[in-house]
């Protein structure tokens, strides 16, 4: 489907791509720690030890249901992590206060549901410029870097660029599932949405991350677009991390990413 599925054996300089960033989200290294209280699985530790394997920064979702991730672990990744922190919440006030306090390097606005059981969609940002206006003004007055997580559409898209974002980062959901199917019609369709709301997004000046649902089998597609600047993974490496521990699961992401960017065949 894409350049990095070609028959080249090695790196292909014609596809040398700018580095696109692994950001590694912790949030189920919380889950597994909820489930009995106490402090072990520590995330934090998960975090150390995601940026020893290769991570380039550490995302969370302080959740307002506060299912994994708690408020202090914010702190804790904030003051014992070396390595940009992007910190997933909904746009409400509550969060902007935390998140002012945490003073992490990014923040990515995401919708939130209380009954969902992971994030579904994108934001709206055509249909809530008015209530994500002012989070947004008081995180980038603070300096914190904000994205946007958006449904790969070119009115999102445009949207969030009117509103002055640096990054958006698209929702990898739909694409997950259809990777899961064995129809060719539907992966494409879903891998070209990102393809070119990314490629959109660019030409308007914004940094492109993606993520959600992302896997050592669907992020190959993902990771050869060339706009693509940095992947958050989280479910599916902490589940792997059972597997093969998380130092080798994140390995296998980065060199994943690597070589979908260099067009190493994968
Ligand atoms: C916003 C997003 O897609 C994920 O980063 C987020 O962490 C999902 O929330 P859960 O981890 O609670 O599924
Ligand atoms: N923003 C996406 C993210 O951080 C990780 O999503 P997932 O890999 O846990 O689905």
């Amino acid at each position: 489907m894409t350049p990095a599925q070609g028959p080249n054996q090695g790196p292909n300089p014609a596809l040398d791509r700018p580095a696109c960033r692994l950001g590694v989200n912790i949030d189920h290294v919380a889950t597994l720690r909820n489930a009995r209280g106490g402090t072990d699985p520590d995330p934090v530790r998960a975090a150390q030890l995601a940026i020893a394997a290769g991570a380039d920064g550490i995302t969370a979702h302080l959740r307002e249901d506060r299912r994994h991730i708690q408020d202090a672990d914010m702190i804790r990744l904030k003051d014992e992590i070396d390595r940009p922190l992007n910190f997933e919440m909904a746009a409400t006030e509550e969060m902007a206060e935390i998140c002012l306090q945490v003073s992490p390097h990014a923040a990515c606005l995401v919708p939130e549901k209380r009954n969902e059981r992971t994030t579904e969609g994108g934001l709206d940002v055509v249909g809530g410029q008015q209530t994500l206006t002012p989070i947004i003004d008081r995180l980038k007055e603070a300096g914190i870097r904000v994205s946007l997580f958006i449904d790969p559409e070119d009115a999102q898209v445009r949207a969030a660029a009117a509103l002055g974002v640096p990054v958006v980062e698209l929702h990898t959901g739909a694409y997950h599932h259809a990777a899961l199917s064995t129809t060719p019609s539907r992966i494409e369709a879903a891998w070209r949405a990102i393809d070119e709301a990314a490629t959109l997004a660019d030409d308007l000046g914004l940094e492109v991350h993606a993520g959600h649902g992302l896997t050592f089998h669907n992020v190959p597609n993902i990771a050869s677009i060339p706009a693509m600047r940095e992947l958050n993974i989280g479910h599916f490496l902490i589940g792997e991390a059972v597997f093969m521990g998380l130092d080798q699961a994140v390995r296998e992401m980065r060199r994943l990413i690597t070589d979908a960017r260099t067009g190493r065949l994968v």
